[in-house]
């Protein structure tokens, strides 16, 4: 039974409440139905679990940045929360080492802001990779959603680790493969098992393998850690590793959060929060670029005539290029990366639109709902730049554009994101033409659901640019 003056939902079985109507394949239609019935807060039980869902901007943000504080937990006793550990920063709970661990993070990314080091310099670093295997791959098809992965895991392996991996690195292949693994997991029916039933944790199931995949992940970040404790120098740091070793010795007897299992679980969760959401986002918008040639090209004609003259672009070039900024905020808006955020908890009783909420519910931030809200947007349900331009062709950020989420939890490798997407889209439309390959079939633009969606994979042809 609902708690007093709980958020409306529909009627929950026991034991199961209402997972069975939540298609883990695509839960985004039944939660839509949901939200015309009872509105833009409503509840549903996930098992005995009550989660209440936020739709809409105006609930999203009276949750996550007016009462910040009371809704920017993790929910405890899940199956993920258990394969995190309560450690790093995704998942980890509102509380002083999450606080610490997201500052420190934070101010490390800033750190390289400049100079040699910049995230800007290893991004770019990373694209003069592509783009040599893009032109030996001329006229030719390749996989597009393989070399967006490699080229977003780069760029955070070359920020965490200042080093990168050849395509065909066996190391890095079989790292991907596993977080990507245990990320089906945490997402898939074997997960609401572990969290509706607490007696079937101890049976052989194969959530089980979550655990096991999660050793392999440790100790490889382990052996990537370890090779730097034998090269770093003290207080000259290369990279986000060398800075957390620095904090650690920094902070040896202050009964520090820092250390080794921290560090070990925060870089876990900056690559695998940043490989799959950034190349998922360019798989999207190279899908409409290609199949809407006329966009591809005026982005082009904008890039040629700002960058006239420039070896390459920097970041600071988005602010002359509003129809290519326009370009990639649809793309985000149209990918819908991660359309139910990550799940957050409230930390305290709290109230929300008139609705009591307990201390310790799921909260759902449904994502999704916003970056394609009726009234917010002008073309919301089809992909088209000018949601975000201005009847002077200016690039404007509609409040809705959430797709980092918002509040103290907001996506912490937004800034990092932005550069590359812009950085990214930028360099390979200057030098190269995408082209939908004639045997590509219909494009498809139906997205697959998961804690991450991506359009299905498709192949790209690639032509060199006469301009
Ligand atoms: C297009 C790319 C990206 C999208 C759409 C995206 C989206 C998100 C979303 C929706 C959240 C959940 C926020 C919440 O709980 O309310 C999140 C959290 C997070 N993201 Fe991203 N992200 C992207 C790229 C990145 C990158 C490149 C990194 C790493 C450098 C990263 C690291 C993180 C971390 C560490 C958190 C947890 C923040 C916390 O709990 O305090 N993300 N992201």
């Amino acid at each position: 039974r609902r708690p007093k003056n709980f958020p409306p939902g529909p009627t929950a079985l026991p034991f199961f409440g209402n997972v069975l109507n939540l298609n883990v394949d695509n839960p985004l239609k039944y939660l839509e139905t949901l939200r015309r019935t009872y509105g833009n807060v409503y509840s549903l039980y996930i098992g005995h679990r009550a989660a209440v869902v936020l739709s809409g901007t105006k609930a999203l943000k009276e949750a996550l940045v007016n009462k910040a504080v009371d809704f920017a937990g993790r929910p405890q006793d899940m199956y993920f929360s258990a394969i995190a550990e309560d450690r790093g920063v995704i998942l980890a709970d509102y509380g002083d080492k999450w606080k610490e661990h997201r500052r420190f993070s934070l101010m490390t990314f800033r750190h390289f802001g400049l100079g040699k080091q910049s995230m800007e310099q290893r991004i770019l670093e990373e694209l003069q990779i592509t783009m040599s295997n893009l032109e030996k791959h001329t006229g030719k098809s390749l996989k597009a959603q393989v070399m967006f992965h490699i080229m977003a895991s780069n760029v955070i392996c070359l920020v965490l680790f200042g080093k990168r991996f050849d395509y065909e690195d066996e190391f890095m292949k079989k790292y991907v493969t596993s977080i990507t693994a245990v990320m089906k997991l945490m997402n898939g029916p074997w997960a609401f098992l572990y969290d509706s039933f607490h007696w079937v944790r101890s049976l052989p199931l194969p959530f089980n393998k979550g655990f096991q995949i999660m050793k392999t992940i440790k100790s490889m970040t382990s052996s990537l850690i370890n090779e730097h404790k034998m090269t770093r120098v003290p207080g000259e740091p290369r990279d986000f590793v060398d800075c957390y070793l620095d904090e650690m010795d920094k902070r040896a007897d202050d009964g520090t959060s820092f250390s080794p299992e921290e560090l070990l679980y925060t870089c876990i969760n900056l690559h695998a929060g940043g490989t799959d959401t950034t190349s998922n986002t360019l798989l999207t918008a190279f899908l409409y670029l290609m199949t809407k040639p006329h966009i591809q090209e005026r982005c082009q004609q904008e890039i040629d005539r700002v960058l006239e003259g420039k070896d390459s672009v920097t970041f600071e070039d988005r602010h002359n290029m509003p129809y290519v900024q326009a370009v990639t905020h649809e793309s985000q808006r149209i990918a819908d990366t991660v359309p139910l955020s990550a799940f957050h908890a409230t930390t305290r009783d709290t109230e929300l639109m008139g609705y009591s909420i307990p201390k310790g519910t799921i909260v759902i931030p449904n994502l999704s709902s916003v970056l394609s809200e009726e009234g917010q947007w002008k073309f919301p349900h089809e992909f088209n730049p000018e949601n975000f331009l201005n009847h002077k062709g200016e690039f404007v950020k509609p409040e809705a554009f959430l797709p980092f989420s918002a509040g103290p939890r907001v996506c912490l490798g937004e800034g990092l994101a932005r550069m590359e997407l812009f950085l990214i889209l930028v360099t390979l439309l200057r030098k190269f033409r995408f082209i939908w390959p004639e045997d590509g079939g219909e494009p498809d633009y139906e997205l697959v659901f998961g804690i991450t969606v991506a359009p299905k994979p498709y192949n790209m042809k690639v032509e060199l640019r006469t301009t």
